[in-house]
């Protein structure tokens, strides 16, 4: 029964799709719209051969066959996102190669973009999604909720994120930073999350372990705040609905508060909540240690959300923003460090006892040293947040070099360490197929981040005092051209560091590859849902 109803909401979206292709105002649209005829045309026939076919769903198994999606399209988007980051790193360095032939489609504009939501949304989103999957079943004790949704959730995310890259290498944004699809791709989004929230929440109510582990708390506050947000930040208005452009409700400085809680937001809730669920659940398993303090955990939980809400206009200090909004955010980002440190050494510390496994686990060391960088980027973030540096970093490379020791050193190095522990788990083998692998992987990366936010400190500092530099008699020393120019050795230097830390991916993606093809199988089977590990 339950097929014939598919097979009529296909039916209607694709006829829908087509009609969109035939009157699109715009490539953008045109090009989402036959890709929208391609995957449920293509659903349709798929349903309509399986009708009549009923398939039964073990109940006392884990899902874990989309944690194992999950994890190669992980991997798979993060070597796609560094590459890009490597290219358009290269093309601030040497402007040519923004080839002539691929204006309009390839240039720095277009490509930077696909960077940021590759990083963010592609790379991190799926670890989220797998990871909260696989925590959740574990410390549940129970098989994800909703038979096939966990399905549906990882394969429109792919669908949201193919139509979002492709959206922006055409000319199709909204250009709002991290925010940047249409409002289709956003409504998409939309129905993908609510299914994302219903299956995770329907698995922690049918939970078996009367306790919710913590872990579960930072997924579930990124998911339900992600969302907030994302709706918040994109209530448009679309000019037709056969064509991609839209119109914002919030008018002008509104507008830009809006956006940049929700900006800063995201990075609270989901490179730093959802992360920190990855943190409280792989760093013990891996050490074998239980957490350091599980009552730090509680409470740095609750001020970690509460206080993260407020510190948006951060990212707007000098503007058309009244100045009281501009404290508020200011002094909200400096409380902030207490609870983002509470959770580095809640992490930290849960070695103490194990930290001998520092000289023997590459992999434990790839989660600390993931933490050791949260905690830097959240003492350098507060103190960027402060008015008077602000003034200073604000416009310059320092903001960059900020964002990369958070997003290369916290989120790509616990990603990392997470495939690590999963993919032997989930493949059912004894061991990885290399530790030493994984140590190259470590240094690669290492050294990669160091020189990435060294040389993006460097540049950063230089030009932020180049351009407030004034002479005797109050004229500019420095022309803009004059900053570029001087920042060219810097930005070969993170160029160089970008790609260390790009072949540190795929030496890992080499060694998970050869751990599921040669590492010995595992005998006794862990995908069966009893006691919560
Ligand atoms: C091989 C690794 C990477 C390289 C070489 C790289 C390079 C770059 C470059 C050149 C930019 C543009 C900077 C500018 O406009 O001046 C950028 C921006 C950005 N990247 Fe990366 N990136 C890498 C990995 C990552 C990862 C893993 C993440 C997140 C998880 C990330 C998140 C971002 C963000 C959020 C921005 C925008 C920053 C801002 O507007 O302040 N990058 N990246
Ligand atoms: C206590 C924690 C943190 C605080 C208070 C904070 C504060 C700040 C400040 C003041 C800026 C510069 C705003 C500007 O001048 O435009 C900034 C930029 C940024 N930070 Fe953080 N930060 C924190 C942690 C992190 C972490 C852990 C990450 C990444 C995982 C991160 C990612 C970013 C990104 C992506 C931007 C660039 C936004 C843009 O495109 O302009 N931050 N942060
Ligand atoms: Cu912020």
């Amino acid at each position: 029964m339950i097929n014939y109803f598919k097979l009529i909401a296909l039916g209607f979206i694709t006829l829908f799709a087509m009609m969109g292709a035939n009157y699109a105002r715009d490539l953008a649209y045109l090009v989402h719209a036959l890709i929208i005829v391609a995957v449920s045309g293509g659903l349709f026939v798929w349903t309509l051969r399986r009708v009549g076919t009923t398939v039964t769903i073990p109940q006392d198994e884990y899902f874990d066959g989309v944690v194992r999606a999950g994890v190669i399209a992980t991997a798979f988007w993060g070597v796609v996102g560094f590459l890009v980051g490597v290219f358009i790193a290269f093309q601030l360095a040497f402007p040519v190669l923004n080839f002539e032939w691929a204006q309009g489609f390839a240039n720095f504009g277009r490509l930077r973009p696909l960077h940021t939501s590759a990083v963010i949304f592609a790379f991190g989103g799926n670890a989220l999604i797998a990871t909260s999957f696989f925590i959740v079943q574990r410390t549940s004790a129970a098989r994800l909720w909703g038979g096939n949704l966990g399905w549906f959730v990882f394969w429109g995310y792919q669908l949201f994120i193919v139509l979002a890259a492709t959206g922006y290498l055409l000319g199709g944004t909204q250009s709002k930073e991290y925010a940047e699809p249409e409002w289709y791709v956003d409504l998409w989004l939309t129905v993908v999350w609510v299914a994302y929230l219903a299956v995770y929440l329907g698995t922690i109510i049918k939970r078996k372990e009367p306790h919710i582990y913590v872990a579960n708390w930072f997924f579930l506050s990124f998911i339900v705040t992600v969302a907030m947000l994302h709706v918040v930040n994109n209530l448009t208005i679309p000019v037709s609905i056969w064509g991609s452009k839209s119109v914002i409700v919030w008018p002008g400085v509104q507008d830009a508060m809006v956006q940049w809680w929700y900006g800063h937001n995201a990075v609270g809730f989901f490179l730093t909540a959802g992360f920190l669920g990855m943190m409280y659940y792989f760093i013990p398993k891996q050490a074998e240690r239980p957490v350091f303090s599980y009552k730090l955990s509680i409470i740095h939980f609750w001020a970690l959300i509460f206080i993260y809400i407020w510190a948006g206009p951060h990212h707007l200090h000098y503007t058309a923003l009244p100045d009281w909004a501009s404290t508020l955010g200011m002094v909200f980002s400096v409380v902030l460090w207490m609870p983002s440190w509470g959770g580095m050494i809640n992490g930290l510390m849960t070695l103490s006892g194990a930290w001998d496994k520092l000289r023997t686990d590459p992999v434990i060391r790839m989660m600390v040293i993931s933490v050791g960088f949260y905690g830097m980027s959240t003492f350098e973030g507060p103190m960027m947040s402060i008015r008077a540096v602000n003034s200073l970093s604000h416009y310059t490379d320092w903001t960059i070099g900020h964002v990369h020791s958070g997003a290369l050193g916290w989120n790509g190095m616990i990603t990392f360490g997470a495939l690590y522990y999963l993919v032997p788990v989930l493949w059912k083998r004894e061991r990885l197929y290399s530790l030493s692998l994984v140590s190259w992987h470590f240094w690669l990366a290492t050294i990669g981040i160091v020189l990435y936010a060294a040389s993006m400190w460097v540049t950063g500092i230089m030009e932020g005092l180049m351009w407030r530099e004034v002479d005797a008699n109050g004229f500019l020393v420095w022309s803009f051209a004059d900053t570029v120019a001087a920042k060219f050795p810097m930005y070969v230097v993170r160029g160089l560091g970008g790609v260390m830390f790009l072949a540190g991916a795929v030496v890992m993606c080499y060694n998970l590859w050869m751990t599921v093809r040669k590492a010995p199988a595992k005998e006794a089977s862990l995908s069966v849902a009893v006691p919560a590990e």
